[in-house]
């Protein structure tokens, strides 16, 4: 049986098993391997180093071809690859399975070394068809995983809300990886990808990295959320004076992103708080834009984020809330889902296992 769907992309490596509570009874050796694994990549600092989240991920009680057991869900820099195959190694992962299923650029870039290393064989599976399976997978098996917010830039009034998610289509996916994937998909199994951009997490990651010195995505957000994008973007009232209102465009509406840093002044005067936020908000705001023109020529009104861009980050979905409801008039909605970044790894695993994708 295959326990592990991989997906290993341009910056992270998100690892799926799925532990049996009925093959792997606490005595077999099996269960061993596998508790020891499991711990290793809990409490070592290279793995454990996404945030606290990451640790606790897990669906209990999901029942895969007649076997009921729970989904973990775990994550490491693509960077670690290489400490990974060795812990394999180490640790004996080539007795539990032969082949790991395995998605994401990374499943062609590292196969031969998984073959040297480990002796395992990748069942290669294509990163967007696996994101879809994988949607497909835990939105039928997870009940609160679909959510929106209401009024998401009022402090005061945000809520974050259950979608009910049951009768999904048509519905465009936004994946925000290291770049950006958007996809129509109009029923199972059915589905485009429409275009892409390389300006997508790994360039906010970047771009952060470079202007302020910043060493994780961890520390760039934690920045962003301190920082003002004002002070570094140039608005519509700094070249209006106001509103420009025969377009309804907005005073504090962002006219240039980063506009203001040609002004020695201006530069002196931001902060890295202000510098991480205007990334952030440049970033996802480019995103948004592309999203919601794509939903228009689609025809689609439910455009669904995913990816680990939106880890711990609530900041751009919120914007990206606001601004697919504001520039839409209302017509479109921004959905986010509980897993954001697994989608590619759990479909590569149901695929395999063929539970209905
Ligand atoms: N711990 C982390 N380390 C690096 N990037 C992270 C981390 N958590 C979230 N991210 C963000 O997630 C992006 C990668 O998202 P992901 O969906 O895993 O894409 P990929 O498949 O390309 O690795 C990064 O570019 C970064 O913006
Ligand atoms: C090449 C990729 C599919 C790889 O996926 P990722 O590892 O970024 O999740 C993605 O980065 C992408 O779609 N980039 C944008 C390419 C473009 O259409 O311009």
């Amino acid at each position: 049986m295959p326990w592990f769907g991989m997906d290993i992309g341009g910056t992270l490596v998100k690892l799926v098993y799925f532990e049996p509570y009925d093959i792997l009874s606490e005595e077999s050796q099996e269960a061993e391997t596998l508790s020891k694994i499991q711990h290793y990549l809990k409490s070592n600092s290279a793995y454990g180093a996404t945030g606290k989240r990451d640790a606790h991920l897990q669906m209990d009680n999901v029942e895969i071809q007649g076997h009921v057991g729970t989904l973990h869900f775990i994550r490491f820099p693509t960077s670690e690859m290489r400490v990974f195959l060795e812990l394999a190694k180490s640790k004996g992962i080539a007795t539990l399975a032969s082949t790991v299923c395995a998605t994401g650029g990374g499943a062609y870039k590292f196969e031969e070394d998984f073959k040297r290393e480990v002796n395992l064989e990748l069942h290669k599976f294509d990163e967007l068809d696996s994101l879809i399976c994988g949607i497909h997978y835990i939105e039928a098996n997870c009940e609160e995983e679909c959510y929106y917010f209401n009024n998401p830039l009022n402090e005061e009034l945000c809520e974050k809300k259950h979608f009910d998610f049951s009768n999904p289509y048509p519905f465009l996916v936004v994946n925000i990886g290291s770049g950006v994937s958007i996809l129509a998909v109009y029923a199972p199994g059915h589905y485009k990808r429409v275009t892409g951009t390389s300006l997508g997490g790994g360039t906010f990651l970047g771009l952060c990295c470079l202007l302020t010195g910043c060493e994780t995505f961890e520390e760039a957000i934690a920045l962003a959320e301190m920082g003002d994008s004002t002070k570094v973007d140039k608005l519509v009232r700094d070249i209006y004076g106001g509103d420009y209102p025969k377009f309804n465009l907005q005073g504090d509406t962002v006219a240039s992103s980063f506009g203001n840093m040609i002004s020695k002044d201006r530069v002196g005067a931001a902060s890295k708080e202000d510098l991480a936020r205007a990334t952030l908000v440049t970033i996802t705001n480019n995103i948004g834009s592309i999203a919601r023109m794509c939903a228009v020529n689609e025809g689609i009104v439910k455009v669904v984020f995913v990816g680990n861009f939106l880890r711990v980050n609530p900041i751009s979905m919120k914007l990206l809330a606001y601004a697919m409801d504001f520039w839409s008039k209302g017509t479109l909605k921004a959905l986010f889902l509980e897993h954001e970044g697994y989608f590619g790894a759990v479909g590569c695993l149901m695929e395999l296992m063929k539970t209905g994708c």
